[in-house]
């Protein structure tokens, strides 16, 4: 690996928490290992999830527009918007507190983030993003009949909302975001995805859908040639026959390695395939990209080859 690289990290649910006061607490911890990336030299680009949030920003807008007297209803591209700003602040603050406890004075924002999808992504027939809380299967009932919400049994953690998810085609700021790199600022960007909106003529219009945020920082560190993407979840490595009796921990896969994987269904849908999928996508996309998905605690010990799984061409 050369001195400097350019990383986009990807933060996954764990990194974040479910309610304003466990978030802003987390974010202490999620930015040590992001500022330990840029003391080592990095240049670090942030994306973050946002099912948990987002699906509580429309629940809570649904719920007051249905109650309240004045409250409108919220559509999701206003409620993504929403996101962006609640968690990009946290995370801005947290990562702008912890660099100057290391007497390093170096900017960081968040850039309102679109992402432009294709308004005919047949995503939007079948929806698969799960958002929101996790519920029993009676209040998943209760919420189909009440609110006509999509819910699917969510990787074996419980029911949660579905909504569309479009494939990411290209992030709108992206000039915005590549200049701010340029004059090295830490750039928090394509939050939750991005804001899910199609082109018409001069117009980014917004879409119902949440995207893949995975999916969404494997398009940004293509549009910025990054050197890697660094996905981080609640797991130190990914396994094949993940949870059964003959669970095997992989440290290094190649694309053949990983479409056998993908094609023999050993990342469940919602969670780990798409993290395997934006990583091939990104390792595939021009010789010498890397990508590694890794626990957010090991993310220092993953640049540095000593864990993770690594994702490569070969
Ligand atoms: N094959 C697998 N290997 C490792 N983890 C897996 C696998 N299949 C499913 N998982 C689960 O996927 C989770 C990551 O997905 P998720 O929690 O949805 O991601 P995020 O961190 O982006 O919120 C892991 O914590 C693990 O529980
Ligand atoms: N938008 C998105 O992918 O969010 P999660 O990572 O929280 O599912």
């Amino acid at each position: 690996m050369k001195m400097k690289d350019k990383i986009v990290v990807a933060l996954g649910g764990n990194a974040l928490g479910n309610s304003p006061e466990e978030q802003l607490k987390l974010v202490k911890g999620t930015a040590k290992p992001i500022v330990d990336l840029i003391e080592a030299g990095h240049e670090v680009i942030l994306a973050h999830g946002n099912g948990p949030q987002v699906g509580m920003i429309n629940l809570a807008m649904s719920t007051a527009a249905n109650s309240a007297a004045g409250t409108p209803e919220m559509p999701f591209p206003e409620c993504g918007a929403m996101s962006q700003g609640y968690i990009g602040y946290h995370l801005q603050n947290a990562i702008r507190e912890e660099l100057l406890n290391r007497n390093m004075q170096v900017p960081v924002a968040t850039v309102v983030t679109q992402v432009i999808v294709d308004r005919n992504d047949p995503a939007f027939q079948n929806p698969t993003k799960p958002i929101g809380a996790f519920y029993s299967k009676e209040e998943a009932d209760r919420l189909v009949s009440e609110k006509g919400y999509s819910m699917v049994e969510d990787a074996g953690r419980g029911y949660r909302r579905v909504v569309a998810s479009p494939k990411p085609i290209d992030v709108a700021e992206k000039e915005t975001v590549s200049a701010l790199v340029e004059k090295g600022h830490v750039v928090i960007t394509v939050g939750g995805g991005g804001i899910p909106v199609y082109q018409d003529g001069n117009s980014l219009v917004g879409i119902p859908a949440v995207i893949d945020k995975d999916f969404a920082s494997a398009k940004i560190a293509e549009i910025l040639d990054a050197d890697y993407l660094i996905i981080l979840t609640a797991v130190e490595k990914v396994a094949i026959n993940f949870g059964k009796p003959d669970e095997k921990w992989l440290s290094k896969i190649n694309q053949k390695e990983a479409e056998t994987y993908i094609s023999e269904g050993h990342f469940a849908p919602g969670s780990m395939l798409p993290k395997v999928e934006a990583a091939l996508k990104f390792a595939t996309s021009k010789p010498g990209r890397k990508a590694l998905i890794t626990s957010l605690e090991k993310a220092k010990e993953g640049i540095e080859g000593k864990t993770g799984t690594l994702v490569m061409l070969d």
